[in-house]
Formats: structure tokens, C-alpha cells, sequence
């Protein structure tokens, strides 16, 4: 076929794999550096990051460099990229200030950070654009298994959950468990907090996501109920749920390694983003 190249055009998406998706990256830290090495390995023709978003006066030093890679500071030029689809990966205040435009450019989004979402005007403001632009906001299970479970068991007669995670002294350090308890002299394990998903999420942006996670598929913000727990016995980011429904009841625990980017984050809340990615091209999705 003798198709008319146009020169003013580097990319001309009718010459591309149908399969393939340009992805934009807002964020690169741990989890945005993670899914980047992730899609080079797993995802060859299928997804390419196309763009990064970072924030103003930031540097990094992509996993793979290439010509075409759009490395910025603002979202306009980073949808000039020929972006399919936006992954967020880079906490609640990005959120505020990209996902409503993402949505609006007329892309789906992944959001990780998911526990912006305990917010509920912030909620109720996405839900209502991402309808508006027929988009869809795609939320990776990210450090947490069992959604599936839980999400099945609301229509089973979902009647209560408890999310409870324990992490090491060093993942709640800058956090507000410095106010509840004594990180640093802890010789056992303490739960410093008790409360709702809401609350948690809120109070805790950067280790609490999987609870507002746990709550949008099952019982809500308000009545899933969460624990956290500093553990200087652990190395590990334990995650557990306790739910009982109609349809029976699950007790699960995840002993997840920490990302050794950031010991807050667990390693496998990137590859939970990149089967979110690689779900929205495969002829059967499970
Ligand atoms: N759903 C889940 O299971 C999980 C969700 N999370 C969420 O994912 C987020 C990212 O986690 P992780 O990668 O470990 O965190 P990191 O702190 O390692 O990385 C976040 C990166 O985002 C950058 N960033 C912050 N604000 C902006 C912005 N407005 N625009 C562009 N980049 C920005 C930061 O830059 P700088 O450092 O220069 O500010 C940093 O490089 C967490 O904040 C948390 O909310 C985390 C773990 C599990
Ligand atoms: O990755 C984890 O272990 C969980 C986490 O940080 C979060 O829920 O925000």
C-alpha cells in the first residue's frame, strides 16, 4: 500500500502495531521508574512510554533513552506526545493538578495513588469527568490482592472488612505515626492507628493507598475499617484483609518485599500497574 508520509508529523499512528499503546508517566520515583523497566521487559510492542511528566526542577535519568522520549514539567507537552493513555504515579497533590485535564484530553487514566480518591468532592469531581469524557479511571489492585474477592462479595452481601497493614519503623517514618508513636524506640509491635479507610487515606497519602483501595471495591470509605501497625520485627509490608459476607468469608495475607526505592511502597504495586496496562490489549483478560 502506498501510504502519503507527512513530513510535519514524526508519528503517524496508522503506521503503528495496533496493539501498541503510548503511555504517559506522571511521576518518577519509585513506581514510575518500575513500571518504565517493567514495560521494556514484558511489553515489547505492546506499550511504549512515550512521556514523562516530572515536577518542575526535577531530573532524572530515564531507564531507556531514546529520540523520541518527552521528558517535561508540563502536561500539555507531555499529551503532545501522542500519549494513549496517562498512568499516575506520583501522589495525591498530582492528582489534583492532572487527572481532571487527563480526563478531559479524552484519555483513561491509571491512578495509583489511589487513596486521593478519600477525599469525596475529589472523588465525586473524577467520577463525574471521567463520565462527561467517556473515559475510564482504571485502578490497579497496586500492593493488595483479593479485590477481585472483594469486589464480588458486595453483590454477595458484603457485611464487614478490616484492612490492616504492618510496615517497618523506617516505612512510617516521615509520616504522621511520628505524632502517635515512637518509631524509633519501638521494641515491639505497635498499632498507632484505628479507624476508617477515610481517615487513613487522608492521614496517611503516602502509605495508606491499599486502604482506600479495599474500601472503593467493597464496603466504602466509611465503613471498611483499618489498622496500622509499625513492626520493628518485619522487613517485610504485610498486608492483610478480614471481610465476612453472605457469600462466605476471606482472611488474606500478603507479605510483600518493599520497593527498594522506597520502603514505603511495596515492589509489587508496579507490576499490579504494568497487568492493568498490558489488560487493555489482551484477547482475555483474567
Ligand atoms: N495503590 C497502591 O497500592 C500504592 C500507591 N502508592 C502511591 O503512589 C505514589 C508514588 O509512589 P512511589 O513511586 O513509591 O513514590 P516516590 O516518592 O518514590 O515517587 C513519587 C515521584 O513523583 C514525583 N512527583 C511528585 N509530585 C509530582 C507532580 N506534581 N508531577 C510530577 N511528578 C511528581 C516525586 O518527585 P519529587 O520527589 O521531586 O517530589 C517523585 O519522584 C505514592 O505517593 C502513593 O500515593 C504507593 C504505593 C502503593
Ligand atoms: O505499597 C504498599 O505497601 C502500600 C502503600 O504504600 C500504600 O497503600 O500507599
Amino acid at each position: 500500500m502506498n501510504m502519503k508520509q507527512d513530513p510535519g508529523h514524526e508519528i503517524d499512528p496508522t503506521q503503528r502495531p495496533p496493539q501498541m499503546q503510548r503511555i504517559g508517566l506522571i511521576g518518577y520515583g519509585a513506581i514510575g521508574r518500575a513500571v518504565h523497566e517493567l514495560l521494556l521487559i514484558h511489553a515489547t510492542g505492546t506499550a511504549t512510554v512515550a512521556g514523562i511528566l516530572i515536577p518542575p526542577s526535577a531530573s532524572i535519568e530515564p531507564a531507556a533513552q531514546n529520540e523520541s522520549l518527552v521528558v517535561t514539567d508540563r502536561l500539555e507537552t507531555l499529551l503532545a506526545a501522542d500519549i494513549d493513555i496517562v498512568v499516575e504515579c506520583a501522589g495525591h497533590s498530582a492528582v489534583d493538578a492532572y487527572a481532571v485535564d487527563v480526563l478531559r484530553a479524552g484519555l483513561d487514566l491509571v491512578l495509583v495513588s489511589i487513596g486521593a480518591l478519600a477525599d469525596a468532592e475529589r472523588e465525586q469531581r473524577l467520577r463525574h469527568e471521567a463520565t462527561a469524557a467517556g473515559r475510564q479511571m482504571l485502578l490497579p489492585s497496586g500492593a493488595i490482592g483479593g479485590i477481585d474477592w472483594i469486589g464480588a462479595a458486595r453483590s454477595a452481601g458484603l457485611s464487614e472488612v478490616l484492612y490492616r497493614s504492618r510496615k517497618s519503623p523506617l516505612a512510617w517514618s516521615g509520616t504522621d505515626a511520628e505524632q502517635l508513636v515512637d518509631l524509633a524506640s519501638l521494641t515491639s509491635a505497635a498499632i498507632f492507628f484505628r479507624g476508617t479507610a477515610r481517615e487513613a487515606a487522608i492521614r496517611f497519602p503516602r502509605n495508606a493507598n491499599v486502604a482506600a483501595t479495599v474500601a472503593l471495591a467493597g464496603l466504602g470509605l466509611d465503613a471498611t475499617q483499618v489498622e496500622l501497625i509499625a513492626d520493628p520485627a518485619t522487613r517485610h509490608n504485610v498486608h492483610e484483609i478480614e471481610a465476612d459476607s453472605a457469600g462466605g468469608s476471606m482472611s488474606a495475607r500478603i507479605k510483600g518485599m518493599p520497593d527498594p526505592g522506597n520502603p514505603k511502597t511495596s515492589l509489587m504495586t508496579a507490576h499490579s500497574v504494568l497487568r492493568t496496562i498490558l489488560h487493555r490489549r489482551t484477547a482475555m483478560v483474567i
